[in-house]
């Protein structure tokens, strides 16, 4: 089927790079003409494994193509995605401009019958408000030219998002319209083979359900969080009772690691939105405040013990930090816990050498030059003459570290570990000061 997605990110270039990977034939199409100029060399802006190699192939085969030109990507198909972003404005709620401004680029150029299908994250009720914008710009062009607005949200996770959308737990779509219901069903049947993972609603509980799904995970992550946090005051290792809640089938291990918050570009904002939207209708959503309270403090913490481990005297100390992205597998820092970290040890007067294995270059985008911040090749770099190692991001390749090494090179034995993985009996006896999450400390 002949697809045109708008926006090129995390969402858009992969939604288009896996379609054209199952024989559809895609034009993305994005305002930002840096990011298609280096998209059409082969450049993939974004770290996400296995995205390079299906981008690069479907490109060469002609099943991919990219451009900033709107007209010619609304002439290229008649089912045209709207991927965009839907960042928190002012209130918490999600803004609707970039997803508003693509309807009426649609509707500006469309020709023929079309089915506008939402996968942005859009609150409850978008599809009425990119339906009214497709009216008004086909009553100024004077023209009537039938077409549907259905909701697909995307349900992929960042450093795994290739493999989340060829291998999807469910396909959701929201639509009241056999003939799209018939469409949605031939563009997803290459991933819905063995087992019917398309589950059709009508379009609110769609929309809905996307925000509920992220809303249910950050709350199993505030739980914990705050599990752990009484585990600290009580004297439990939360790792201890995470095995032990996990084992319950009705609980499950998913989700329940603890930490130093959650961070990306969904779980915060969506969890705003969803109790900005229930507040519009009158609704006061206490639950969903609460696991928004709980990670803002969560994502304080490390700071917190790692002052308290120094008697508040961070003032002029360097301190190591391993992991900067948001979670491994990604380079992307947004609402990353490790920025709520620098920040704090910068305000206080401290310094920071980082090393992160994909999110450097973003760092350096962020935080440009700054004396008390210093990137270094390598984890180890990092340790040389610092106060202590703060661990944000558990990339695997920080797990089995050479723990001499480490005491050699750091001025004094202290670790805070916001990713608790390691053992607190272990780093103890190799004469560690370990302060982890929710482990009695
Ligand atoms: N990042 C994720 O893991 C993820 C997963 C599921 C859902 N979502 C949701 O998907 C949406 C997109 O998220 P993202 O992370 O891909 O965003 P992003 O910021 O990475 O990319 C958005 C892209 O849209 C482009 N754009 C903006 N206006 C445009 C226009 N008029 N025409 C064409 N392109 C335009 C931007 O230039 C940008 O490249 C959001 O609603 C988000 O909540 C994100
Ligand atoms: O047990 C856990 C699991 C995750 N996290 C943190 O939660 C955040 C989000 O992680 P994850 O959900 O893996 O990444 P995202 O890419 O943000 O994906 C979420 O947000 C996407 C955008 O809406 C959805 O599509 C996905 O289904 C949903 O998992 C990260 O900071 C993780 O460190 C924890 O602290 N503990």
């Amino acid at each position: 089927m002949k697809v045109t997605v708008f926006g090129t990110g995390y969402v858009g270039l992969v939604t288009g790079a896996c379609l054209a990977e199952t024989g559809h034939d895609v034009v993305c199409v994005d305002v930002d003409e840096a990011k298609i100029a280096a998209l059409k060399e082969g450049q993939i802006p974004i770290f996400e494994p296995g995205l390079d190699s299906i981008v690069i192939n479907n490109v060469e085969s002609g099943l991919l193509a990219f451009t900033t030109d709107a007209e010619s990507a609304v002439a290229h198909a008649n089912m045209i995605f709207i991927a965009v972003g839907t960042p928190p404005d002012e209130n918490g709620s999600a803004d609707l401009k970039y997803v508003l401004n693509v309807a009426r680029t649609v509707a500006q150029y469309m020709s023929r019958e079309t089915i506008i299908v939402t996968k942005s994250t859009v609150p409850v009720g978008t599809a009425d408000k990119v339906s009214a914008a497709v009216a008004e710009a086909l009553q100024s062009r004077d023209v009537d030219i039938p077409y549907y607005v259905a909701s697909n949200p995307e349900f992929l996770k960042e450093g795994a998002a290739v493999a989340d959308f060829m291998k999807p737990d469910r396909i959701v779509v929201g639509t009241d319209a056999e003939s799209v219901e018939a469409a949605m069903r031939e563009l997803y049947a290459p991933f819905n083979r063995n087992h019917d993972r398309l589950k059709f609603m009508d379009v609110r509980s769609a929309e809905l359900t996307k925000y509920a799904a992220n809303a249910m995970l950050a709350t199993k992550i505030s739980f914990i969080n705050e599990i752990a946090n009484i585990a600290e005051c009580v004297g439990a290792d939360i790792e201890q009772v995470r095995a032990g809640i996990g084992s319950d089938p009705r609980i499950g291990y998913h989700f329940i690691y603890p930490g130093c918050g959650y961070g990306g570009s969904c779980f915060p904002k969506d969890v705003k939105a969803l109790v900005s939207t229930a507040s519009q209708v009158g609704y006061r959503a206490p639950l969903l405040e609460a696991v928004e309270e709980v990670n803002q403090a969560q994502k304080s913490r490390l700071f917190s013990k790692l002052s308290a481990a120094l008697d508040g005297d961070i003032a002029g100390k360097t301190f190591a930090v391993w992991g900067l992205a948001f979670k491994p597998k990604t380079d992307d820092m947004r609402e990353a816990p490790s920025r709520v970290l620098m920040e704090a040890i910068w305000a206080a007067g401290g310094r920071v050498k980082a090393f992160d294995p994909e999110a450097m270059n973003e760092t350096q985008r962020i935080y440009g030059q700054r004396e008390d911040l210093q990137l270094m090749g390598t984890k180890e770099a990092c340790l040389h003459d610092a106060d202590a190692l703060v661990i944000c991001t558990e990339w695997k390749n920080f797990w089995a570290p050479d723990f001499d090494a480490i005491k050699n090179s750091l001025k004094t034995p202290l670790i805070v570990d916001g990713r608790n993985i390691y053992n607190p009996h272990q780093m103890t006896e190799l004469g560690f000061r370990y302060i982890g999450i929710g482990r009695g400390n």
